[in-house]
């Protein structure tokens, strides 16, 4: 999907929701675990129950990794039925990966091609040969860590590297790469301040924004320094929506967290 469709799509279903699939084997409601594959039937219900309310989804792929072989299929399965039902939703693997060149080309491959992901996470820290290799997909966006969520974005991201900070300095270095119009970045919610900086260098690109809900940053606040006319915001909520509920209705529950959330933002469109 390319960044104009998903811009529609946000306008059109007045959301720029993406729903994180982080689906824990230890947090589904019990009952599911009968089931063949918990973790495809607690995804699937998730999804059916939510996407009217959302445009995104992004499975993070530790918590299939973790599954083994297992996981992977439930990841393989939950990517095909969003293909299939919801193709209009855009879809991110949560990977964070980047590595020497020929391997970020694998791990390219896997998510754009085998698993037909629009984009993928991706670490910069070991530079431009180890995120080119993901520009190169056609309509697939890589999203570049620039400033996490987590407090330890504090030990690196916001160190001085001569006149700017290190996360600054990712984001300004990154737009020379080549394929570069296929950049989104991730900022955490929970540093929604530091939003008006990075608009002044990418006035444009999408921003994955986590950290709104379990991590407690504030939607109001993201929009405060980081919409633009054109929204460029996908802000992610993963644990308070899909575990809102252990019972039966989980999903029916989740669908309200999202539907709540969906209405703030449809507020914020409205004053743009
Ligand atoms: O800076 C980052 C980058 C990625 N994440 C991921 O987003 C979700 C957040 O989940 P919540 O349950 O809504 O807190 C999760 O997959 C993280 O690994 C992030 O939180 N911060």
């Amino acid at each position: 999907m390319t960044s104009q469709e998903l811009t529609e799509q946000i306008f059109k279903k007045k959301s720029f929701l993406c729903v994180g699939l982080d689906t824990d084997l230890e947090r589904i409601p019990t009952y599911l675990l009968s089931e063949k594959d918990p973790v495809f039937s607690f995804n699937k219900a998730i999804i059916d129950a939510t996407h009217e309310y959302c445009v995104a989804y992004k499975p993070n792929i530790a918590f299939y990794e973790a599954l083994g072989v297992d996981g992977w299929k439930s990841l393989k399965k939950t990517i095909n039925y969003l293909h299939s039902e919801y193709p209009d939703l855009y879809t991110i693997a949560d990977a964070k990966r980047g590595d020497i060149g020929n391997t970020s080309r694998m791990y390219a491959k896997a998510f754009f091609e085998d698993l037909g992901f629009d984009s993928v996470t991706v670490a910069p820290y070991m530079g431009k040969d180890s995120v080119e290799p993901f520009l190169e997909f056609t309509n697939k966006h890589t999203i570049l860590l620039a400033l996490t969520s987590n407090e330890g974005a504090f030990d690196f991201q916001t160190l001085k590297t001569g006149d700017d900070d290190l996360y600054k300095k990712v984001i300004k270095t990154s737009k020379d790469w080549q394929n570069s119009e296929n950049l989104m970045y991730v900022v955490g919610a929970t540093k929604a301040e530091y939003l008006a900086d990075i608009r002044k260098i990418i006035p444009e690109n999408f921003l994955l924004v986590p950290g709104v809900g379990a991590q407690g940053g504030s939607l109001e606040e993201v929009c405060k320094y980081g919409i633009t006319k054109n929204v460029g915001l996908l802000v992610n909520s993963s644990r308070k929506i899909i575990y809102a509920s252990d019972s039966s209705n989980f999903a029916e529950i989740a669908a309200a967290k999202a539907e709540a959330i969906q209405n703030q933002m449809a507020q914020e469109l409205e004053k743009l």
